[in-house]
């Protein structure tokens, strides 16, 4: 590490202002295995991303942040003609936000890979120094802890009645014909006795919520936003993307034969599959003007620790001038997580719902010239730093379609909340 660190520096030292290129990068690489969650923890630079991918063997963490997006579209473009990652996303409402960060670590197969930006169109001394400290960030880890914390409720946005209106209404929507389908979600607030650290929290869930995506968000240091999600948005390899329709929940237990009953019930019972086969629907009828080729593959179960749930993969080859910007507006929000139509869907979900989702059902990633992955942040939750407690806001939802029943989509929305839940001791 110290090598690292003192190789990256030496580059900095060097770089002289150029006018040829917008960013110069530093880079250096090592195989070494990281714990790139005690290096985060270690910090005070804002702001700080974090992603470990499902499906590879790639984790990244980022500090700071050279350039800023608050359009997918100028994200996408930056990223074109730079050739350079942004990592970022956008909130269930399509609020896009998207950085260049000061430093980038990637974990690809246990190499290595640190990356420092410097922008040339900024005042030189303050990007030489600011690149510097972010070298020397490198010195710095604080090593995680288990979180034993006890937690207490303290509120929710929806308590078994209200979430049955709620439900009542949505069918209502449905049966009129209005919709077809909309995912309701609630929020639920816990304060702890002693502080929670954010990494510390996620590292536990990394252990414990496998075949997961797992990410972090911290704007500043009071408040972070993570989770460890089972869902994808879409992967991008040139023109070739993958996506997938997750939707459609059963039960898991720590007993195999009731979780295989589970698991036969779910791939035969209609409300679930009708759940999400209206996912496939939205994605593909979205994707449509933008692709050559689209294909669905067959259903699977995606098993976790609390749930199981139907899978479609879906495949598609998109027309040559398409990118993440259009990717990103055409597939976010989901049906999965807003419902169908989409607009109506989102509509009912402002008035009905009494609280702002904001990242929760957003989408987190990167995005790159070649390659983009962005995660669906579900299984989710807030934690907040309020003196010596933290509050913990957690978010779970679930698909509203003909035949759902309000204390059943309730049983299902506390398991889905308990895949974080369920790390800390709740008194
Ligand atoms: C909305 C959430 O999950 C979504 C809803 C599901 C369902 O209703 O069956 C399943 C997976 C996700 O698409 C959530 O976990 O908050
Ligand atoms: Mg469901």
């Amino acid at each position: 590490m110290e090598n690292l660190c003192s190789g990256l520096i030496k580059q900095i030292q060097a770089h002289k202002l150029s006018a040829l290129s917008a960013i110069t990068y530093f880079k250096s690489e090592m195989q070494l295995t990281v714990e790139l969650l005690a290096w985060l923890k270690a910090q005070e630079m804002y702001p700080q991303f974090y992603l470990n991918y499902r499906d590879e063997p790639i984790t990244i963490a980022s500090l700071g942040k050279v350039r800023l997006f608050s359009d997918e579209k100028m994200a996408q473009q930056f990223v074109q003609q730079q050739d350079l990652p942004l990592v970022g996303g956008l909130t269930f409402s399509k609020q896009a936000k998207f950085w260049l960060p000061r430093l980038l670590l990637e974990n690809i197969d246990n190499i290595l890979h640190v990356t420092i930006y410097f922008d040339n169109e900024q005042d030189f001394v303050t990007e030489q120094h600011a690149c510097l400290q972010a070298a020397k960030t490198l010195e710095k880890f604080t090593a995680l802890q288990s979180v034993k914390q006890v937690v207490h409720k303290i509120g929710q946005k929806a308590n078994t009645e209200v979430w049955t209106n709620w439900i009542e209404q949505g069918l209502a929507e449905i049966k009129q014909g209005h919709l077809s389908k909309v995912v309701l979600a609630n929020q639920t607030e816990f304060l702890s006795n002693q502080p929670i650290d954010a990494k510390d929290f996620l590292a536990e869930s990394e252990q414990q919520n496998t075949g997961c995506y797992h990410f972090l968000l911290a704007e500043q240091a009071e408040c972070a936003f993570v989770g460890s999600t089972p869902e994808r948005l879409y992967t991008r390899q040139g023109q070739h993307m993958q996506t997938e329709a997750l939707a459609g929940t059963a039960t898991i237990t720590d007993n195999p034969q009731y979780n295989q009953q589970q698991t036969d019930w779910l791939l035969n019972d209609r409300k679930n599959d009708h759940e999400n086969r209206l996912v496939v629907q939205g994605i593909c009828e979205n994707l449509q003007p933008y692709v050559n080729h689209i294909a669905v593959c067959d259903v699977e179960v995606k098993q976790l620790r609390q749930v199981q749930h139907l899978r479609r993969c879906i495949q598609a080859e998109l027309k040559n001038n398409v990118a993440d910007g259009v990717c990103l507006q055409t597939i976010h929000p989901s049906a999965a997580v807003s419902g169908l139509p989409q607009q109506s869907a989102v509509q009912f979900l402002q008035k009905t719902e009494n609280f702002d989702r904001s990242w929760y059902a957003g989408t987190l990633g990167i995005m790159r010239k070649l390659q983009a992955e962005f995660c669906v942040a579900i299984r989710s939750a807030f934690i907040e730093q309020q003196g010596e407690q933290s509050k913990i806001r957690i978010f779970a939802g679930a698909g509203i379609v003909a035949g759902s029943v309000p204390l059943l989509e309730w049983q299902e929305i506390e398991r889905k909340a308990s895949s974080l839940l369920s790390l800390l001791t709740i008194e």
